[in-house]
């Protein structure tokens, strides 16, 4: 018997392909054969060969921030990456297509509907993205990482966020002696975050604590130069300063706290994890997704928010501080956040598509 055959789209920033990764490989488990439809200038350039899976690649950007002149040559962009997509889907014929979002998700998706294939949509996060707003309207089946976002349409079910299974194992517990503190700025880094963190670090109290800090490419020596100058605070016993985190799971096992953009799949998997976390969400989001991406666990009191533009260097400094001192404080938000972790996410989602597109096409 054929072996029933995805097509995964994701392309962009990690936030859309990690969660997608999980996916295929669960896909893979259970028998099915997978191919990743994404763009030529994301992240899924190098992740998805190293997986050595068949990746397709679009030209297209995205369409969010542009002027009236670059939307018309989006357009353009757009039916050409449609028409490519749909040679890919013929040559492919996929039983399944499904979209995480990303620029390659729109005209992949565009191309599903017009090739009669079934189609659905996962939404990472707690509002949805352009790409998914748009596929909605026709897609068969619409996932959600988080509850509620597509305003509980018929067609739309909460499944969580895949993550993957490294960091599925991993279960936080206060380490004795030293404190660990992980700085993570999603992806790509965060500015905000890198500028604002060799301040806080002089200001903390408490003997030992070592921080280990993901700055995103090409920051590396700018913000060592930041700790050098701006952290002299002899009570820190080491600073290591990343571009990226390759082994991400190794880090949260080794973190006692976290502060960190809000991105869907770091929310979920710190969930997962119980780590107990500060979060500084991305504030440039016209509708504030980071924020909203919190609020699960902010409410169930198994993290802090600071608003990036709302908080300054003391007073973050006082929230580490207090969970430094308050390991009884750490061990409740650790449960509280384990509580907001959906869990078996990738399992649920592999078997909603291939049940429903059976059905879909008997
Ligand atoms: C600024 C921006 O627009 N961010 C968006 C982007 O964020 P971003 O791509 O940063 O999103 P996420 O936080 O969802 O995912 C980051 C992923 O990268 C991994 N990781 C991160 C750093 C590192 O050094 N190593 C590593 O492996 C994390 O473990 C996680 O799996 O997509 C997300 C998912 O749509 C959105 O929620 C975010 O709002």
């Amino acid at each position: 018997m054929k072996k029933p055959s995805v097509l995964i789209m994701a392309g962009g920033t990690g936030g859309h392909i990690f969660p997608a990764m999980a996916v295929a490989q669960e896909f893979i488990n259970q028998g099915c054969e997978i191919h990743w439809l994404g763009a030529k200038s994301g992240l899924e350039q190098t992740l998805i060969p190293e997986k050595n899976w068949p990746l397709y690649s679009l030209k297209i950007s995205g369409f969010v921030n542009k002027s009236f002149i670059k939307k018309c040559f989006y357009l353009v962009e757009l039916i050409l990456a449609v028409i490519h997509a749909k040679k890919i889907i013929k040559k492919i014929n996929p039983d399944i297509v499904i979209g995480f979002g990303g620029f390659p998700a729109a005209p992949g998706g565009i191309a599903a509907k017009l090739s009669g294939k079934w189609l659905a949509i996962h939404e990472q996060n707690a509002v949805a993205g352009k790409t998914n707003q748009l596929l909605a309207k026709f897609a068969h089946q619409i996932l959600e990482g988080f509850p509620g976002v597509f305003d509980h349409a018929l067609n739309s079910v909460y499944v969580g966020n895949p993550i993957r299974s490294e960091i599925e194992k991993i279960r936080w517990a206060k380490q004795e002696g030293e404190f660990n503190l992980l700085i993570v700025g999603g992806s790509l880094g965060a500015r905000g975050i890198n500028h604002l963190i060799p301040d806080v670090a002089n200001l903390l109290e408490g003997s030992k604590i070592n921080i280990c800090h993901q700055v995103g490419r090409n920051n590396k020596d700018v913000i060592e130069r930041l700790y050098q100058t701006n952290c002299q605070n002899s009570k820190i016993n080491n600073i290591e300063v990343l571009e990226f985190i390759d082994d991400i799971a190794s880090k949260y096992q080794w973190a006692d706290l976290i502060v960190c953009r809000a991105g869907a799949s770091t929310v979920c998997e710190i969930n997962h994890v119980g780590l107990p976390a500060i979060y500084i969400p991305y504030p440039y989001h016209k509708d504030q997704q980071q924020m909203k991406n919190t609020q699960y666990v902010v409410n169930a009191k198994g993290a802090f928010v600071h608003e990036e533009f709302k908080t300054n260097c003391n007073d973050l400094a006082d929230t580490v501080n207090l969970l430094v001192k308050n390991t009884e404080l750490l061990n409740e938000m650790s449960k509280q956040t384990l509580s907001c972790a959906k869990q078996d996410s990738a399992k649920i989602i592999t078997q909603k598509c291939l049940t429903l597109s059976k059905e879909f096409y008997l």
